[in-house]
């Protein structure tokens, strides 16, 4: 093909927990050429959960190879790429830029005791969500450090960087320290309130702010091009526009063109190895019962999100030795399949718990449980993220459920969902809403357009939709009696 007829197309990336994602987008239409995929794992028991960043990188080069092999396109043909990674991870680099030790990730609750700690000492949850937008817990990353600094003092003082996974990514594409505000803010050291790194919490966790990447205006903005090392080893030209890029979260709601004004408001629930739900606003948010992130383009994301959500159903199906669809509703078995302890609520330390078992109760109907414990877990602070939003039950009762992540492929998550919500559900076509997010943000750096109105032109028509049903109130109902009712022996 001669180079003026090569289609030029950017690169989004979406890093997680489980996989890397890319995705290979027509830089006009935002259509998605080509998808590759990688995975890498995750390892540890008794809370704690870790991986190695240079497996993300191989899993990165991989995941770009493959989808430009599928595309058909030159390396030449790509414009610009973006990372978009899992939120929170504590990356601790050594001069050279090699890992000193693997992350510790989002869901790694070995910190919790330090993010008590931290709450009390600057001041309780208030103060922290009026300064940071969110109060500590184990999955941020101020604990993390706070708990590396304990526990293994001579890691943290021989760190010569800090990084979250996706700006360890970035800086492995560009050869520059940079993040931006949306998964800064998810660290527990950037202040919403100021957009700026926080002082005194950098001081109270004894953190040289000169270990932190800078902070760019935005997740599209360009931070850098492709080094040499870089190119060569995903087959792209030097030179490549590189954006900051963000978390997955915030990506994601790019993907899906949530902050154009039209979407405001609407929120979105991710069944993923995390169950998250969130919304797009232009008021900051302010209160300790969910986390007032920053989004990708100068608007916040408040968010809440589950510790258990697809996998730890898998869990149970495969303890039941039952196919993942192979359900029934839970009758009066109610399953809270916390497993890796629990983030909302917060019950760091928590187990899993089964109740109301019959004789006539069937293997099924357990399974069908664990869906409705995980689903009403992340609907409650759907309901509270909703109402802090300003958003009464009536109003946001009218406003549909975007349902995207990878239990959407499963109809027992879409359906036990919609059951327990009763709301209007739509899931969109992509199947990548976080990395086509990232690729919109590729796309800005290397053209200067917004990101959220690019990818609002891109936008996917949706692929199905599910008209609001009667909510199932009487599952609700013992759902939460039992969780309110146990919660003191899950807090113990
Ligand atoms: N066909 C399916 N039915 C139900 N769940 C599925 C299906 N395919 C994948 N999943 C779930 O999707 C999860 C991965 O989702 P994903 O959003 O990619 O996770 P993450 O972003 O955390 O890496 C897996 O844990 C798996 O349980
Ligand atoms: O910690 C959070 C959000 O605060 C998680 O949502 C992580 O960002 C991981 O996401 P997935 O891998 O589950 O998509």
């Amino acid at each position: 093909m001669p180079p003026h007829s090569v289609p030029p197309v950017v690169v989004g990336v979406d890093s997680s927990t489980q996989s890397t994602k890319a995705v290979v987008a027509d830089i006009t239409t935002g259509r998605i050429v080509a998808t590759g995929r990688a995975t890498h794992h995750v390892t540890g028991d008794a809370g704690a959960r870790e991986s190695d960043p240079e497996q993300w990188w191989t899993a990165l080069c991989d995941a770009v190879a493959a989808a430009l092999k599928e595309s058909g396109l030159p390396g030449g043909a790509v414009r610009g790429i973006a990372v978009a990674g899992q939120q929170h991870g504590l990356v601790v680099l050594d001069r050279s830029g090699r890992p000193l030790r693997p992350a510790m990730l989002w869901n790694d609750t070995r910190s919790a005791p330090q993010a008590a700690a931290l709450t009390e000492a600057l001041g309780g949850p208030e103060a922290w969500a009026d300064r940071t937008g969110s109060v500590p817990v184990a999955a941020v990353t101020a604990a993390k450090w706070r708990w590396l600094r304990e526990n293994e003092p001579r890691t943290a003082e021989s760190a010569a960087a800090v990084r979250l996974p996706h700006d360890f990514l970035t800086e492995r594409l560009t050869g520059t320290a940079a993040t931006d505000p949306g998964d800064a803010s998810g660290t527990g050291w950037y202040a919403t309130r100021t957009a700026t790194y926080d002082p005194d919490v950098l001081r109270l966790l004894d953190l040289p702010a000169g270990l932190l990447p800078a902070v760019a205006p935005t997740a599209g903005a360009r931070v850098g091009t492709l080094t040499r090392t870089a190119a060569e080893d995903l087959g792209l030209p030097e030179g490549v526009a590189v954006a900051a890029g963000t978390g997955d979260n915030m990506a994601a709601a790019v993907g899906l063109g949530l902050g154009a004004s039209g979407l405001l408001d609407h929120p979105v629930l991710s069944l993923g190895t995390s169950g998250t739900v969130y919304a797009a606003t232009r008021t900051r948010p302010v209160s300790p019962a969910v986390s007032g992130f920053a989004a990708a383009d100068g608007t916040y994301l408040p968010l809440a999100c589950t510790l258990n959500c697809t996998i730890a159903v898998d869990t149970i199906a495969t303890l039941l030795g039952l196919h993942r669809d192979d359900t029934a509703p839970g009758g009066e078995a109610v399953l809270l399949p916390y497993l890796d302890g629990e983030r909302t609520p917060d019950l760091p330390t928590a187990s899993g718990l089964l109740t109301g078992l019959r004789r006539t109760t069937t293997p099924q109907q357990l399974l069908g449980a664990a869906y409705e414990g995980a689903t009403v877990t992340v609907l409650r602070a759907l309901d509270t993220l909703l109402s802090i939003c300003g958003l009464d039950h009536t109003t946001a009762a009218t406003r549909p459920l975007r349902l995207i992540g990878g239990g959407t492929r499963g109809r027992t998550w879409v359906n036990t969902v919609h059951r327990l919500s009763g709301r209007h559900l739509i899931l969109p076509s992509t199947e990548e809403p976080v990395a086509l997010g990232a690729a919109a943000l590729a796309a800005t750096a290397a053209t200067g357009e917004d990101p959220v109105s690019l990818s609002t032109t891109w936008q996917p028509p949706t692929f199905r939709e599910l008209p609001p049903m009667e909510r199932d109130m009487e599952t609700w109902t013992r759902i939460t009696s039992v969780l309110d009712k146990a919660t003191p022996t899950l807090l113990a």
